[in-house]
């Protein structure tokens, strides 16, 4: 595996005083936020964090992205933690797709049918990274954010141990209701 990393730098911001660290792999580059003294906790609390540019950045409610980074960056802000900010946009399909799988999403298609009418499978994510990461910082047991069962099976194929699932469920709206059914019914997410 060929992954390049960074040094570590400040990153003061509005939910706490943090640091950053980057690994690249291949064409794809992520980043790791991290509480100042996360490593003198015996189980850190980590999010694994996908990119959603619609989400994270322009506030979407097609999702819960947005809602989802800003309860991480709050708990790892007051309790210590890291949040691995993993980018594959789109669940890995990049976001030209995931604009297409969008416009079909108007045509009245799901995430799922959206993605396979796309010629994708409904989940293209590859974790391996996050596995590099761990080793990189020494992390060998955390409280896990998330509602995604796939994330804490891959954590644990790890030999990672996760001592606490942290619930990411945040409120819902009329703009991504059938969404968050999508995740429950089809991908069996604990919402
Ligand atoms: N292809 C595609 N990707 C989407 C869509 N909506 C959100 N995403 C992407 O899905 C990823 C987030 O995955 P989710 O399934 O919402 O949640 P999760 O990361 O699996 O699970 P949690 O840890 O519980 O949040 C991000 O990369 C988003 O860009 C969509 O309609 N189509
Ligand atoms: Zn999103």
């Amino acid at each position: 595996m060929d992954i390049k990393t960074s040094n570590i730098a400040n990153l003061p911001s509005k939910h706490g005083k943090f640091r950053i660290k980057a690994y690249k792999q291949d064409n794809q580059e992520h980043l790791v936020i991290m509480s100042r003294d996360f490593e003198k906790i015996e189980s850190p609390y980590v999010r694994i964090h996908s990119e959603c540019l619609t989400g994270d950045t322009l506030g979407s409610l097609k999702c819960d992205c947005q809602n989802q980074l800003e309860l991480a960056l709050k708990f790892i802000g007051e309790k210590g933690g890291l949040i691995i900010y993993h980018r594959q946009e789109g669940r890995n399909i990049g976001l030209l797709n995931k604009v297409n799988a969008y416009a079909l999403q108007d045509k009245g298609r799901d995430t799922v049918q959206a993605n396979l009418e796309l010629g994708f499978k409904e989940d293209e994510r590859d974790y391996s990274v996050v596995d590099f990461i761990f080793k990189d910082l020494n992390i060998k047991s955390i409280k896990l954010i998330t509602n995604n069962p796939k994330k804490i099976e891959y954590v644990e194929s790890l030999g990672v141990k996760i001592t606490q699932r942290i619930s990411a469920i945040t409120k819902s709206n009329v703009y991504n209701e059938n969404y968050l059914n999508t995740k429950k019914e089809y991908f069996g997410h604990f919402l």
